[in-house]
This record gives structure tokens, C-alpha cells and sequence, in this order.
């Protein structure tokens, strides 16, 4: 059989102060490979769902496996296995892309040669060779998107999460990171994306999964759903399936 690159299996969670799960008994694999995308309106629960996968909350019952590691019981090897780029920059402004990298590669733990290789590999593919010591404060909102990305694949992880990669950027950006993610995706990494960005989810990802109030609607091969839900394109889809009122009021 095929190693799913996640297993999600009956997954609950709730936030302390909310009395109602914002998973139950959720269920989802991701195989090996893939790019896979994950949307929904605000509110659905694709955040907390990132932040359970990547350990940063803590699940109630059921489990998570990452590859052959269960994240349960095994955090510390789960946390070699993946890299996370979350919606929030997760660097440090104060310093340059190059000691923002040296400072991530040391925590996750590469030897001094790998970080120099690596640094030099990510700031030239990226773009950020020539601002390689500036502060990162001083930035425009695309470099620094392309730090956090960096910063995410820094330690060539089997998995990548993506939340939101490209918010606030231009269309250069947009262009350069996606055309990266696809290339690392050639290069064996699963990609596992969430976004708003719903054109750019099209080129990006193969097969996806709509989640509405924390269940899953839909999963599926995104052409597949196209022809089977009679649209053109993914926000078609989604409206099509999640309805046109507001969620966040
Ligand atoms: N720290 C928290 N404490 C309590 N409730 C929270 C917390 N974070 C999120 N929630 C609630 O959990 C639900 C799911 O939120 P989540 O951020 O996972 O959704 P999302 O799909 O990522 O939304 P968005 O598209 O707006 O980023 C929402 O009802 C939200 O209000």
C-alpha cells in the first residue's frame, strides 16, 4: 500500500473557551506527492486544522501521522519531517534573510556547511541574494514573503504546509513562489496548501477538499469536481457548494 503523506484519523477539537468542537471526528489522507489544497469560507477551520497537523495545538482524540511518524506520540521526530510557512511572518525583522536562515537551519539542527550551501541555494532561487544582509524590517511585503518561504523549506522537508503563501503580494511574487512550490512538488515534497487565493489555487493544486464548519464537503480531483459540479473554475465550485452568505459575522 501507498504511504499517505497524512493520515488524519476521527480528529476532534475544540478551543478551551468554545463547548463545541471545531473538528469532529474528522477524517482525511493525503497521499505521498500530492499538492493538495484546502479551502473554505472564514471560520471553516482550515487554520486550526494547519496548527494541529503542524503540533502547534494539541488534538483532543483520535490521530495525526505524518509520513510513518504519529505527531501524538512523537513530536519531536514529526518536526524534522515537515516545514510549515505560515500566514504570519515567522522571522525575525530585525535581521538579515541570511542570519534569519542561519538562525532556522541551526534549530533545525543542519552542520554549518549545509546551512551556508542551503542559505546561498534559497537567497539565490528566491531572489533576496542582494538584500542577503539587510534587516528584513526594511522589506517590501513580496520579499518578505519570500523569507518566510525560505525560512519553511530551509531543512528540504518531505512535507510542506502553506498557509496562505502569497497574501499581500504582486503578481512577480505571486508568479515566482508558485512556480517554486511546483518545482520543489517535482522534487518529491507533498505540498498541503490553504488559501483565499482561488485562481491561483487552480494552477496550483491537483486535488483538494472543501471544508465548511469544520467538515469536509468535498475531496476530491479538482477537474473531477469541475465536470462533476458543472463549473469552470474553483470559486464556482466553492460558491456552489458553500453558498453565498457571509461566515464571519
Ligand atoms: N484561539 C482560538 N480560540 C477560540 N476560538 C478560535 C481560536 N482560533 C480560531 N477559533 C475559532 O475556530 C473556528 C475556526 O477558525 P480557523 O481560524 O481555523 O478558520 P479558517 O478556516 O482558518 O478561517 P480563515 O479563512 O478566516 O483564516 C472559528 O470559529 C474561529 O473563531
Amino acid at each position: 500500500m501507498k504511504l499517505s503523506a497524512v493520515n488524519i484519523s476521527d480528529l476532534t477539537f475544540s478551543y478551551p473557551a468554545q463547548p463545541v468542537p471545531i473538528l469532529s471526528k474528522f477524517n482525511l489522507e493525503i497521499a505521498k506527492g500530492e499538492r493538495f489544497g484546502l479551502f473554505g469560507p472564514n471560520g471553516a477551520g482550515k487554520t486550526t486544522l494547519m496548527n494541529l497537523m503542524t503540533g502547534l495545538l494539541i488534538l483532543e482524540t483520535g490521530s495525526i501521522q505524518l509520513l510513518d511518524v504519529k505527531i501524538n506520540n512523537h513530536r519531536k521526530l514529526a518536526n524534522k519531517l515537515f516545514g510549515y510557512v505560515p500566514q504570519d511572518f515567522s522571522f525575525y525583522q530585525e535581521l538579515s534573510p541570511a542570519e534569519n536562515l542561519e538562525f532556522f537551519g541551526a534549530w533545525y539542527g543542519l552542520s554549518r556547511q549545509q546551512i551556508k550551501l542551503r542559505t546561498n541555494e534559497l537567497l539565490t532561487v528566491l531572489g533576496l541574494e542582494d538584500v542577503r544582509n539587510k534587516p528584513v524590517e526594511k522589506f517590501s511585503g513580496g520579499m518578505k514573503r519570500r523569507v518566510n518561504l525560505a525560512i519553511g523549506v530551509m531543512h528540504n522537508p518531505a512535507l510542506l504546509f502553506l498557509d496562505e503563501p502569497t497574501v499581500g503580494v504582486d503578481v512577480q511574487t505571486r508568479f515566482a513562489i508558485i512556480d517554486y512550490l511546483k518545482q520543489l512538488n517535482e522534487n518529491g515534497t507533498t505540498l498541503i496548501y490553504t488559501s483565499h487565493q482561488l485562481s491561483e489555487a487552480e494552477g496550483l493544486c491537483e486535488r483538494i477538499a472543501l471544508i465548511d464548519d469544520g467538515k469536509i464537503i468535498v475531496n476530491d480531483n479538482l477537474d473531477a469536481l469541475l465536470v462533476k459540479h458543472k463549473q469552470i473554475g474553483l470559486e464556482g465550485l466553492f460558491l456552489n457548494l458553500t453558498g453565498k452568505n457571509y461566515r464571519d459575522v
